[in-house]
């Protein structure tokens, strides 16, 4: 692309300041960078686009952009988060779609960067209210994790979600595309691994099974707690990335048991069913040896388990605290926003609404936490309303 316009303003190392003009507001980051974040550049129509100008170089650079993208709204507004990411916040919307991060040199985008040998920025979408790390779930076939987890999801639909994994393997019976599984073709899965679609992803039982980044921020973007069904490599592999969660491990009262269980279920053949309990020996050592799993639940009688594991969820008093979403706000078109310490404050210009005068949000980021698109959540805020 050509020349630098004639729009970019001055460095604000500082990074507090915007530019904007139309729907396009201009970052500059220290003195090399320059972020310019709207309609143009590498979003398709309906969604916020980002280009990069490399001052060394006078070029522009058109990113590989991660993650779920923001809508494009007729205006926003964007400040520098310490560095390493972008607070974009789309004007006249509310509080669910309102805040959203551009990761611009986070963990995750150093890694994808270093990856694929070109610059990388990713979307992850703010939600506000506490957002509670996701829980992983392993243990060997049959012990009765997905009976757990649909437990937990029907008496708690508000407060958790299901992550929702990809696998090569065939459907069982009663299984649905997208609800259990997504089920995928091999050459499909390994292209996606390939570019960087997965948070984890590991073979079992002689499948391919995965978390994509998108199925975790479908959960995290509805402000629910993520649930992930995974086995012991891939609990090892999301303890070894920047995914924050708790890791439970589900162990069954004997092997004899297990293999009645994984018998009486009924879903697979006898050599499947062989090749699951030759691996559940393996799962089970590694599963209770020290080191990988917070917790381990030895899954006996069905009820004393669902109550051990809310227990352990904060949830043994049975209130449902039915969601983390909080009181939703309007941020409307017209809005400046500024940065003190760890606070966002929005001041809202309600002076053309139906409802004169001025509302300031504060918003507290000491809660975000760095690293891949689907990590930057969490925050909490309190209204000022100066009416
Ligand atoms: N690493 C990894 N393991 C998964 C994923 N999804 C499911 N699994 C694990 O794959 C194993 C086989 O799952 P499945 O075929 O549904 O059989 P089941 O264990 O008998 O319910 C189980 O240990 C699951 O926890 C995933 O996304 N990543
Ligand atoms: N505590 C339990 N006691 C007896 N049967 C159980 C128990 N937990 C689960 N089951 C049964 O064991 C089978 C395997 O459970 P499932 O949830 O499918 O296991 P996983 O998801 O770990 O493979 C299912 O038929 C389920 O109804």
């Amino acid at each position: 692309m050509g020349e630098a316009p004639a729009f970019i303003s001055d460095d604000f190392s500082n990074g507090l300041l915007l530019k904007s003009k139309g729907c396009e507001t201009i970052i500059n980051m220290g003195c090399n960078r320059t972020f310019v974040i709207g309609a143009m550049g590498n979003g398709s129509d309906s969604s916020i686009g980002v280009r990069i100008f490399e001052k060394s170089t006078s070029e522009w650079v058109i990113p590989t952009v991660f993650g779920t993208r923001p809508t494009l709204s007729k205006g926003h507004s964007a400040i520098v988060l310490d560095g390493d990411r972008i607070l974009v916040i789309r004007g006249n919307s509310t509080s669910d779609d309102c805040f959203w991060f551009l990761e611009v040199n986070t963990a995750f985008v150093r890694e994808q960067r270093a990856r694929l040998g070109s610059e990388v920025v990713a979307w992850s979408k703010g939600v506000v209210g506490e957002a509670q790390i996701p829980v992983v779930i392993s243990g060997p076939s049959g012990v009765g994790k997905g009976t757990l987890i649909a437990k937990l999801m029907e008496d708690f639909p508000m407060m958790f979600g299901f992550s929702v994994s990809h696998t090569t393997r065939a459907p069982r019976n009663n299984e649905q595309n997208g609800v259990h599984y997504h089920f995928t073709e091999r050459g499909v899965m390994e292209k996606d691994i390939q570019d960087g679609k997965f948070l984890e992803f590991a073979a079992v039982h002689g499948n391919l099974y995965g978390t994509s980044v998108e199925s975790v921020e479908v959960v995290t973007d509805q402000g629910k707690r993520c649930i992930l069904d995974i086995d012991v490599q891939g609990a090892r592999s999301v303890r070894a990335s920047s995914l924050e969660a708790i890791f439970i491990f589900i162990c069954p009262p004997s092997f004899e048991e297990l293999e009645k269980r994984l018998r009486a279920r009924g879903t697979e053949t006898e050599e499947q069913i062989q090749k699951r309990l030759r691996n559940a020996k393996a799962e089970i050592d590694q599963g209770t040896s020290p080191g990988l799993f917070d917790h381990t639940l030895i899954n006996d009688d069905l009820e004393t388990c669902y109550e051990n594991l809310k227990k352990l969820l904060g949830l043994s008093d049975g209130s449902a605290k039915a969601t983390n979403i909080s009181e939703t706000v309007h941020v409307p078109l017209e809005h400046t926003v500024s940065k003190i310490d760890q606070k966002i404050l929005i001041n809202c210009n309600t002076l053309h609404q139906e409802k004169p005068g001025n509302s300031m949000f504060v918003l507290d980021l000491s809660s975000i936490k760095g690293g891949a698109p689907g990590r930057t959540r969490g925050l909490n805020w309190a209204i000022h309303d100066q009416h």
